[in-house]
């Protein structure tokens, strides 16, 4: 087992052995877990990533409730110790279970949150933000005057795309999905083609309103089209975000064959999971083609990024910030408190929290 690692302590004469694998922001969610008779003890260790054994010393012998994050893999092995240092609640503080054996969690009589909603809008501005990134060549712009290379105004210099009465797909219209959709249309009047399992109806009646809106403006209406299979999506759309979850079903959902298919002008944005893109693959078109851009906020084998992804100008890359903003991260701290105290402290039960 690991050695001990550095902690700070909150309330710690409380009743409930509250941990957080790492600091996050604001106080509300401190002062919600020791409101509620917590001991929270936070793990300060400047480790970036904590392995499955830092968090087995973490755990301990005696550990009620655990705030874990999207890095850690939350497997049979930590939720099975959990069991045994009497825990019952988990959250990860992130949309979404792919880090987490759920199946696990429940044969061990662990209840596990996660933190969705708080970031739809940021995480979608992200993407918002790296579309135009790609498309209108901003960071590659930025390089060229910083290396002082810039002359004078000329006809061709980082000339990009237009995002205006083009189509922009959405792969995974859910929350983050359908708030990025309307952000490209409202804010650049592009039309929307979607690819999802279940049928987006309130972006859908968005679209259509916008749309009546526009044209008794005397303006060229928006439109949507529901896709019956995401290579129309694919093949039809000039700037394409993915938005799914990440599981088997999405895992390299974008492989070489479906590249292929993309314009070739195309602008791919990933703020979802980096697994949803074969990185290899994308790497092999980016070089191939050119003018075919991508903005990535998240990457298959983080925090590394596949050889050669680097180089490429035609790439814009974030080291997965999509929900960094305070008060989002604030938001998904305070909503990881909540879930493990709602769901499974004996001390929050008929109290009120604020
Ligand atoms: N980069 C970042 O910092 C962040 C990334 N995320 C990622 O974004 C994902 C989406 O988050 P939300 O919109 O809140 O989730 P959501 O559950 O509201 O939306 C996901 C959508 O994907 C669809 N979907 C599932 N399987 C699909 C498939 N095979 N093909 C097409 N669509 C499929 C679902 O039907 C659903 O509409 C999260 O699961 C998470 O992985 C979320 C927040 C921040
Ligand atoms: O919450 C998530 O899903 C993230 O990716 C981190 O913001």
């Amino acid at each position: 087992m690991a050695k001990p690692i550095s902690m700070e302590v909150w309330n710690p004469s409380g009743k409930y052995r509250v941990v957080s694998t790492k600091s996050m922001p604001g106080a509300r969610w401190i002062r919600l877990l020791t409101d509620n008779d917590c001991r929270l003890e936070i793990c300060t260790d400047p480790k970036t990533i904590l392995s499955v054994d830092d968090i087995l010393a973490l755990i301990g012998d005696r550990c009620d409730g655990i705030i874990g994050q999207l890095t850690e893999d939350w497997g049979e092995v930590l939720f099975s110790a959990l069991k045994r240092a009497g825990g019952t609640a988990f959250s990860n503080m992130a949309v979404g279970y792919n880090n987490v054996d759920v199946e696990a969690a429940n044969r061990n009589g662990i209840a596990v949150g996660n933190t969705p909603g708080v970031l739809t809008e940021t995480t979608a501005e992200l993407a918002a933000s790296l579309t135009l990134s790609a498309a209108r060549r901003i960071v590659e712009a930025d390089q060229f005057m910083r290396a002082g290379l810039y002359e004078g105004w000329l006809p061709y210099l980082f000339v990009g795309n237009l995002l205006k009465g083009q189509t922009v797909g959405v792969i995974g219209a859910g929350r983050i999905g359908s708030a990025y959709a309307r952000m490209m249309i409202e804010g650049f009047k592009m039309n929307l083609i979607y690819y999802d399992l279940y049928q987006a109806t309130r972006l859908e009646k968005f679209v259509t309103a916008y749309g009546q809106f526009l044209k008794a403006n005397g303006e060229q209406p928006v439109t949507w089209k529901r896709a019956a299979t995401m290579e129309d999506v694919l093949r039809e759309a000039d700037v394409i975000s993915l938005h799914p979850v990440l599981d088997k079903t999405t895992y390299h959902l974008i492989n070489p064959e479906r590249l292929a298919i993309m314009k070739k002008e195309a602008v791919l944005v990933n703020a979802s999971r980096g697994p949803v893109i074969d990185e290899l693959a994308l790497v092999e078109h980016l070089k191939a083609n050119p003018m075919f851009r991508v903005g990535l906020d998240v990457f298959e084998d983080e925090p590394y990024m596949k050889p050669g992804l680097a180089d490429m100008k035609n790439a814009v890359v974030v080291p997965h910030i999509a929900s960094a903003s305070k008060w989002t991260r604030e938001g998904m701290a305070t909503l990881a408190a909540l879930n493990v105290l709602a769901c499974h402290l004996q001390s929050f039960r008929g109290q009120q929290l604020i």
